[in-house]
């Protein structure tokens, strides 16, 4: 029969963190004679109820400070929670702070030692270890230096390379891993997939969110403290970027009024751009292979000889993927732009990976000098194929060479 008893058990755990604010002086002088200081209740975790079962791997994904990384140091008791209850089986390591659990004065190798005894290994046993753990940490030269002279990226890596040999059943692993070089990353996931298979648990936070859709066995969203979804990764990640993107629209919405209050009207304009596949409705998913239409709108008060629409194409991480501009389509003649002119690119047989991507849309003079730039002014969403990762989805083929 398989083993149903949750290797950790979260129930209805909220977590308060008591948040002491600078008065205004006009609040001192009110309340003269008085502390400087109000406090005021923040809820980090609200009634969270989770049970993680052994041998699976966990991604926790959300917004900045969502409480990702304190749900983690609540089940690694690292902090206790103001109300509800958790409860924890076997042998468990975990990452999650930089340099937590190192001691500054002590060299790399007293603290493998301390560590370890801390994680629950004796002397004997971390002796076994100790040469595979220095030669997965890749920092030899470093190991008899006190840790305070070492770098965010080396101690990442010792502290690593100390988790996993410890044997453990539960790994905790939060972002600290991003602090790595690349290839000790590959390192890294590639020991996660050995302790997946090994039939280990492992909960991650990260906001690489390809990482959680490639690793993870289920995902927990978070959202201001609360669940907001617990179930398969690709659909975690989904609701995850729609919170982004309500959250990007609320802030993009705020700053166009303040701006509009602060600053006398521009030299023209971008007015608005929409984006959606030929043949289909705006806001509808792009598929791999659509026409991609993105019909932007411009205008300048005075008039403008001889000016340049262009289009850029951002990942949710900020890279470019694409971009154009009218002076490459010979055939169109923009002339004179005064009143508002609608121009349309149609991007054929388009290929996005999986993911949110965002159009910026500028308008320049034909000195290619940007007079305004509309930043994530429109968005369009590919839906998950499974087996895809990446920026692009084009068709493969596979076959096998044999030996
Ligand atoms: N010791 C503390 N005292 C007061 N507030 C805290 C404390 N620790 C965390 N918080 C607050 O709790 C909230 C959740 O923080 P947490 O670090 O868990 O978020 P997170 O989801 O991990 O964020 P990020 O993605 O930015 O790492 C934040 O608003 C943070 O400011």
């Amino acid at each position: 029969m398989p083993n149903t008893v949750p290797i950790v058990q979260i129930d209805d755990v909220s977590k308060r963190f008591v948040i002491r604010k600078e008065k205004s002086l006009k609040e001192r002088l009110v309340n003269a004679g008085r502390s400087k200081q109000f406090k005021e209740d923040f809820w980090a975790l609200r009634n969270v109820s989770l049970e993680i079962e052994s041998g699976t791997t966990i991604g926790l994904i959300g917004p900045n400070g969502s409480g990702k990384s304190t749900l983690l140091k609540t089940i690694g008791g690292i902090i206790q929670p103001s109300s509800g209850s958790i409860q924890r089986r076997g042998r468990m390591a975990a990452l999650l702070e930089l340099g937590a659990g190192f001691h500054q004065d002590l060299t790399g190798r007293e603290n493998v030692y301390l560590n370890a005894s801390i994680l629950g290994l004796s002397r004997k046993q971390t002796d076994l270890y100790f040469d595979d753990i220095v030669e997965f940490s890749g920092i030899k030269d470093f190991i008899d230096t006190q840790v305070k002279f070492y770098s965010s990226g080396m101690y990442v890596r010792l502290a690593f390379a100390v988790a996993v040999h410890v044997d453990p059943d539960l790994l905790l692993v939060d972002e600290v891993l991003a602090v790595g070089d690349e290839a000790f990353q590959r390192k890294c996931l590639d020991k996660i997939r050995s302790f997946q298979a090994e039939g280990r648990t492992i909960i991650l936070v990260t906001h690489a969110l390809g990482q959680v859709v490639e690793f993870c066995d289920r995902a927990v969203l978070l959202n201001r403290g609360e669940v907001a979804f617990d179930g398969v990764p690709h659909e975690a990640v989904r609701d995850f970027r729609d919170i982004l993107e309500e959250r990007r629209v609320d802030e993009a919405a705020a700053h166009a009024e303040k701006e509009h209050e602060d600053e006398p009207a521009p030299e023209g304009r971008v007015v608005d751009t929409v984006v959606f596949a030929r043949g289909r409705e705006i806001g509808e998913p792009i598929e791999p292979g659509d026409d991609i239409v993105v019909r932007a709108t411009f205008e300048h008060p005075t008039g403008l000889d001889d000016w340049i629409a262009a289009i850029q194409i951002d990942s949710t991480m900020g890279t470019a993927v694409y971009g154009t501009a009218s002076p490459r389509f010979e055939n169109v003649h923009l002339g004179r732009l005064t009143s508002p002119r609608t121009i349309e690119f149609v991007i054929k047989d388009a290929r996005f990976g999986t993911g949110r991507y965002f159009i910026n849309t500028s308008l320049m003079d034909k000195e290619k000098r940007h007079l305004h730039d509309a930043v994530q002014i429109a968005t369009f969403e590919v839906p998950y194929y499974p087996m895809s990762v990446g920026v692009v989805h084009a068709e493969p083929e596979m076959r096998d060479l044999g030996a």
